[in-house]
């Protein structure tokens, strides 16, 4: 039966997402069917109750996707942040589930940074009290005289996306720009014409304005605390659109107060969605409902890029913006996205043919590939040999971690190819000396992906459906014997391919069926004489 998956969208979503989703373009398509459950703004106690049975949750800010909410996920496999920010996501414990979390990274850094210079002409111009006071019927232009931006210096902490594109809209204002991120190369400063600042203290010391850029987490919250603001020079402004708790709330309110800090523009706020009533309502302070995401273009790109990972992560391809994937930035060419789920079907194949403790898996691939895509590849091979040999639910973001809790090593070793075809030999070991299996596989131009060897034989057969492995004595009326004895059965055979290591010695036979097989089935072949063994090998 075909499986369904549950998708609950819990934050508002552009329709183009919704459109991708239920209407899938061919090289994105799912095998499974998706029951789509769309409840923007919904109640925390219906998130809670329609996640026990969600496969794939996309959400928006609104919903805390915390250990409370991971805890009575039973079936979740992706969390897809659609934004940025993903400090309201437990990713320690999405991890530790094999849950993998995706988000949205740059697709709404404009609308962020247009609303960033919108809320500092807004605040310095005090353009929504002169509206507030024009539309009732006032005429004053002595209240409403404000101070330019021009010369005037601002402080950026974090020239991140959003940092370095309002260090450019400033610059088109004639401000001064002066920034201070210690995770970044000196090139990205003199790129944006940001003056880098070494400490947090000597950009303080120096900005009229002082604009927070830096995601929240334990070390940027608080970090513009009361301390901080006093060491800006009296008269400054305060923008936050990044996240509420990286400047105090109550710390600013009090420098407000005493009119250190003149004025403070805020999208985002520690308590949403209601924040702290004496900070919105103060007289110097303007304030937006966290909407620097808030429009048509940024949602358009979010919304799409979101349903592209979601459909990416359902085929189990890798995802372009991983949050918690080890290792893996992104998945470069489809060939290689085709060599990863060889090497995970090569991996699975082995799984099931062998009949010891094993101790060390390796993987042997011949190509010409970088270290990000080698990771690729072991990760692949991790997931697929665990996936058939654990009860756990095992993703790239989990493998080497269960992989290291069930005390298996993991070797891989690259040697580089010269020619059209790429190569790999997965290796099982076990504790004895003749304990060794080997499954090898070859893939011609990038597309074309068989199964080459099974230890000492050799194949070329495609690694679908499901596949019969028997070895038998090299003797006559074997395969008339396996024939008849499967077209009996009704099982109808797509490919046979036989391999022998000498006439009359040992040989491996691989059966590719058309559909299910039934175990019984197997299990009767092996009572056909001349047969020693014959394994049903599946999920591939
Ligand atoms: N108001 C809204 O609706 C939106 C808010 N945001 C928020 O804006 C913030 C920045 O977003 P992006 O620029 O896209 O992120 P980003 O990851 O591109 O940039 C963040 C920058 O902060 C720097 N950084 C990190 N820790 C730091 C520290 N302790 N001190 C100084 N710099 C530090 C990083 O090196 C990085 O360059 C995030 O919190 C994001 O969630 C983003 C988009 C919309
Ligand atoms: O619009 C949203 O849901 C939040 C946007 C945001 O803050 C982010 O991208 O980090």
């Amino acid at each position: 039966m075909e499986k369904t998956v549950k998708i609950l969208i819990t934050g508002k979503l552009h329709d183009i997402a919704l459109k991708l989703l239920n209407n899938q373009p061919s090289e994105l398509a799912v095998s499974e069917s998706l029951k789509i459950v769309y409840i923007p703004d919904a109640p925390r106690d219906i998130i809670l109750k329609e996640i026990e049975d969600t496969h794939v949750l996309i959400s928006r800010s609104e919903t805390d996707v915390d250990a409370e909410l991971l805890r009575k996920a039973k079936k979740l496999s992706v969390v897809a942040r659609a934004a940025v920010g993903y400090g309201n996501i437990d990713c320690d414990l999405a991890t530790e589930m094999g849950i993998l979390v995706v988000n949205t990274p740059g697709k709404n850094t404009n609308s962020a940074a247009e609303l960033t210079m919108g809320l500092l002409l807004a605040l310095v111009r005090k353009i929504p009290q002169a509206h507030m006071s024009t539309s009732a019927g006032g005429w004053n232009r002595h209240k409403f005289s404000g101070t330019e931006l021009g010369d005037k210096t601002i402080g950026i902490v974090g020239l991140g996306n959003v940092g370095h594109r309002v260090a450019k809209f400033a610059k088109g204002f004639d401000m001064r720009v002066i920034a201070y991120d210690p995770y970044i190369s000196e090139d990205v400063f003199r790129k944006n014409q940001a003056e880098r600042k070494n400490t947090l203290e000597e950009l303080l010391a120096e900005c009229d304005v002082l604009s927070v850029h830096v995601p929240l987490n334990k070390e940027t919250k608080g970090m513009i605390s009361l301390v901080e603001l006093k060491k800006m020079r009296k008269g400054g402004i305060i923008l936050n659109a990044a996240r509420g708790g990286i400047v105090a709330e109550r710390a600013l309110l009090e420098v407000l107060n005493e009119g250190y800090i003149v004025g403070a523009a805020i999208d985002t706020f520690d308590n949403e969605p209601k924040p702290l009533q004496e900070l919105i309502a103060h007289p110097n302070v303007i304030v937006t409902p966290h909407i620097g995401a808030s429009t048509a273009e940024a949602q358009y790109r979010i919304g799409e890029t979101i349903a592209i990972q979601v459909l990416k992560a359902l085929r189990g391809e890798i995802v372009d913006y991983p949050v918690n994937l080890p290792h893996v930035s992104l998945l470069g060419s489809n060939d290689l996205k085709v060599f990863s789920v060889l090497s995970e079907k090569v991996s699975r194949f082995g799984a099931q043919i062998f009949d010891f403790q094993p101790a060390i898996l390796k993987l042997t691939v011949k190509a010409n590939l970088n270290k990000e895509d080698l990771q690729v590849l072991k990760l692949s091979a991790i997931k697929g040999f665990l996936s058939h040999a654990s009860e756990e639910f095992v993703s790239y973001v989990n493998a080497e971690k269960i992989l290291q809790r069930k005390g298996l090593e993991f070797e891989i070793e690259m040697t580089p190819s010269s020619s059209a075809k790429n190569e790999l030999l997965f290796e099982v070991y076990g504790k004895g000396t003749s304990e060794k299996i080997s499954v090898g596989a070859v893939l011609y131009d990038g597309k074309f992906a068989r199964l080459s060897s099974i230890n000492d034989f050799l194949f070329e057969i495609e690694l679908d459906n499901d596949l019969i492995v028997m070895q038998n004595h090299d003797r006559p009326g074997v395969i008339g014997d396996v024939g008849s004895y499967l077209a009996k059965n009704n099982v109808n055979i797509a490919q046979f391919e036989l391999s022998r290591n000498r006439r009359g010695g040992m040989a491996m036979s691989l059966i590719r069926i058309d559909g299910d097989l039934e175990s019984e089935v197997v299990a009767g072949l092996r009572k056909l004489p001349n047969l020693i063994s014959a394994r049903l090998v599946s999920g591939l």
